[in-house]
């Protein structure tokens, strides 16, 4: 993935980025070539994973409607029902976010990163590992370590109301880490956590969900692009807001 970072950051690391007037100059064919790769880097790591885990938040809510309860009434406190969700009110959203950090560890979109490779020989916990090996870090597995969470199947978003330095998207823990770590950590988490954080907030402001015959979603995988939902989630939305000019 991203071959347009790898370049540059190759380029630069053997000398052979050329600089024309202390700035670092690409031809016309780099530019256009590498362009390409990173608008489709963009797009394909954007679309799938932000979508699926949409799709896992509202499942894990419809199977835990006292949590989802919990959100409905934080976002009555912070936006009510006279306007729409805005930029401003997300970092307000606590408990929202909360429910987006344990949908990213239950169901990472990307159980095992992307495929990176060991630059040189190394040894970890006693295994050598050769040069040039193919490594895939299995952070669902992780994420769902008794080891380091407490009932690690529960999904229970109030663990990530404390200890929030720790538990963040910087890949600087090695128990949490969705967006990956290190120089080649994902580069659009910021943009990722305000597409989650407004859409979540905006279809759950806006309307209440309802399940078809009442039958609770289940939780079985499929591994594809990204970790999805084996079986689509079928939700009824149902308007909730007295004020009906939102819905306009
Ligand atoms: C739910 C949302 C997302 C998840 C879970 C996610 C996850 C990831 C992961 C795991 C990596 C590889 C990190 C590694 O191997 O250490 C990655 C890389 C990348 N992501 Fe995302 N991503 C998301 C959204 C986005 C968005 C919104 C964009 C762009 C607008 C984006 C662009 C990229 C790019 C360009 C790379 C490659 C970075 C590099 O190789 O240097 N991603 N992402």
């Amino acid at each position: 993935m991203s071959n347009f970072y790898g370049k540059v950051v190759d380029l630069a690391s053997d000398g052979r980025l050329r600089h024309r007037d202390g700035i670092a100059a690409f031809t016309i064919t780099e530019v256009a070539a590498t362009l390409t790769v990173a608008t489709l880097d963009m797009i394909i790591g954007s679309t799938d994973t932000t979508s699926t885990t949409m799709e896992w938040a509202m499942t894990e809510l419809l199977r835990h409607p006292n949590k989802l309860q919990r959100v409905v009434e934080e976002l009555d406190a912070i936006i009510g029902d006279q306007t729409s969700v805005e930029e401003s009110h997300l970092p307000r959203l606590l408990y929202l976010e909360a429910v987006v950090k344990e949908t990213f560890r239950i169901h990472p979109p990307a159980p095992l990163l992307f495929p990176h490779m060991s630059s040189e020989t190394t040894i970890v916990a006693g295994y050598t590992i050769p040069k040039n090996s193919n490594i895939f870090f299995n952070v669902r597995a992780i994420q769902r370590n008794a080891e380091f969470w407490e009932d690690p199947l529960r999904f229970e978003p109030e663990r990530f109301l404390k200890d929030t330095e720790k538990r963040n998207y910087t890949g600087n823990s090695f128990h949490f880490f969705p967006f990956g770590s290190g120089r080649r950590i994902c580069v659009g988490i910021p943009l990722a956590e305000k597409i989650m954080m407004q859409i979540l907030a905006t279809l759950l402001h806006c309307f209440k969900w309802e399940l078809p015959n009442g039958r609770i979603p289940n939780v079985k995988e499929k591994l594809q692009l990204v970790l999805s939902k084996a079986e689509p989630l079928v939700v009824v939305p149902v308007a909730r807001l007295s004020n009906l000019m939102q819905y306009k």
